[in-house]
């Protein structure tokens, strides 16, 4: 199957700064593809140049297999993009702005007031149908956000950091609403430095740090890297904690700012586990609590930040 976006040795360069250096990223089609990054690690710049909206300095970019440059009439139909939620018309309604896009994409008036309801219906905004965007909370002006760059019904769209700003539940809220939207069918290309973000959204992440992809795959590949778990337990107090840790043929460590705790990374080997757990399990009697924790994403990024 053809890749939804295929960015070939991108390079962006403004003046002298390298934004993207010689980058190489593929998006399937029907994927949460999540770009991750910290400021200025060159998030918008890709995700404008696949957009159509800036232009390589080289390399290339395929939406669909339509060069980015060279076919970007053909590329920009596939694409829906979500406006900055402060370029909505804030005496409009949500029925308004949505009619206007259809407007502005040429549409005519039956598909504009199909697709109108239809996208009102989807992201449940009936009861603000006729409020003003102005008088709308973030979340539901996001989802209306996300609405407009739906009109055209695209195959992917693309959201640079939708979620920056909005409180937990409303954040939780549009994560639903993205998966909801994937699943009926559309690809989604999102920036995030949101590494919980990331975890929960993406079928994909692309690592970027300044200007290069470091690690590109599912969210439990990027884990499996990584590779250790962390085994922790709390023992009945102090003495005994260093009392196992000096016994450990496992290696477990005392933790520096709980002297009542003991770590062991555990390397993915069932093996390494087996003998960390038949030294609790010698130990029972004095432990009184047992955590085993995946790798997170985090640990990603302070492994990729080592390198
Ligand atoms: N128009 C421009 N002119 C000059 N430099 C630019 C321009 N746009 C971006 N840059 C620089 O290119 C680098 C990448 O910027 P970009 O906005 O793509 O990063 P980002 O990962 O999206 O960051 P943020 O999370 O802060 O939005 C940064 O160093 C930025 O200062």
């Amino acid at each position: 199957m053809t890749p939804l976006v295929l960015a070939t040795a991108l390079t962006k360069t403004y003046g002298t700064h390298d934004a993207l250096r010689a980058l190489d990223v593929t998006v399937a089609q029907g994927s949460r593809f999540v770009v991750l990054g910290h400021n200025g690690a060159g998030k918008s710049t890709l995700l404008e140049i696949i957009a159509t909206l800036r232009t390589p300095t080289s390399g290339s970019v395929r939406v669909g297999g339509f060069d980015t440059v060279t076919q970007a009439r053909d590329a920009r139909r596939l694409i829906g993009l979500a406006p900055q939620s402060n370029a909505l018309d804030p005496l409009a309604s949500p029925t308004e702005v949505l009619d206007f896009q259809g407007v502005a994409l040429g549409l005519g008036r039956r598909r504009r007031a199909r697709r109108t309801r239809e996208l009102v219906d989807l992201f449940g905004l009936g009861e603000h149908r006729s409020a003003r965007v102005a008088k709308l909370s973030g979340g539901t002006r996001r989802k209306l956000d996300l609405a407009v760059a739906l009109v055209a019904e695209p195959a992917v769209v693309i959201l640079d950091e939708p979620t920056t700003g909005l409180d937990p539940l409303a954040r939780i809220d549009f994560w639903t609403e993205l998966t909801r939207l994937n699943q009926a069918g559309t690809s989604l290309l999102i920036s995030t430095q949101d590494l919980h973000e990331a975890d929960v959204l993406a079928t994909d992440i692309a690592v970027l740090r300044e200007g290069r992809v470091v690690a590109q795959g599912p969210p439990a590949s990027l884990k499996q890297r990584v590779g250790a778990r962390t085994l922790t337990l709390d023992l009945s107090g102090a003495a005994a904690a260093a009392a196992f840790a000096a016994a450990s043929e496992a290696g477990f460590r005392a933790d520096p700012d709980r002297p009542d705790r003991v770590r062991l990374s555990v390397p993915d080997d069932p093996r390494a586990l087996a003998k960390a757990l038949t030294e609790a399990g010698d130990a029972a009697a004095e432990i009184t609590r047992l955590h085993l924790a995946e790798p997170s994403l985090d640990d990603v990024f302070v492994a990729l930040a080592a390198r």
